[in-house]
């Protein structure tokens, strides 16, 4: 079957660097064999919190979610393979904390819904306009690190 190779967005949040799990968190993705080509921490202000989290504009979460989301540092991965995608958000672990399987990083790091140390990126159009919001035009320039 034909492989996509794809580029997502994986993102410490900043319960995970407070908690000191970004190396842990890289090690796993290396370890599986994902290649890390571009990293960015960085804090976010309230107006890019916003716009990266603009889907969730409305829910009841939304505000609790940005007081989160710019309370400290985020680590910002860019992540290549053949279905990065899909093999990110799999490795990351479920939304609710009970549909977590254990092994996935929110399963292992976490039992909250919003502080749940990691994002990834849902799709590839989602990807994109992650990976272009944090990176900007570097996100395309690095190329693949692993083959
Ligand atoms: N009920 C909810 N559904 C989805 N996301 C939620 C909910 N409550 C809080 N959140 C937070 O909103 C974030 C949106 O996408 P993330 O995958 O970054 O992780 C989510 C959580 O941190």
């Amino acid at each position: 079957m034909e492989v996509t190779r794809e580029r997502t967005l994986l993102m410490v949040k900043p319960d995970g660097v407070r908690r000191s799990l970004v190396g842990l968190i890289i090690t796993r993705i290396e370890q599986k064999g994902l290649a890390i080509s571009n990293m960015r921490m960085f804090r976010m202000d309230d107006a890019f919190a916003r716009t990266f989290y603009a889907e969730h504009d409305g829910r009841d979460y939304f505000p609790a979610l940005l007081s989160f989301m710019t309370s400290g540092p985020v680590v910002a991965l860019q992540v290549e393979s053949p279905n990065a995608i899909a093999l990110v958000r799999t490795a990351i672990g479920a939304i609710r904390p009970e549909d977590r399987l254990p092994g996935t990083i929110r399963a292992d790091f976490s039992t909250q819904l919003t502080e749940n140390v990691v994002h990834a990126s849902a799709s590839p159009t989602d990807a994109e306009r992650e990976l272009a919001l944090v990176f900007g035009d570097s996100h395309a320039t690095l190329g693949t690190v692993h083959e």
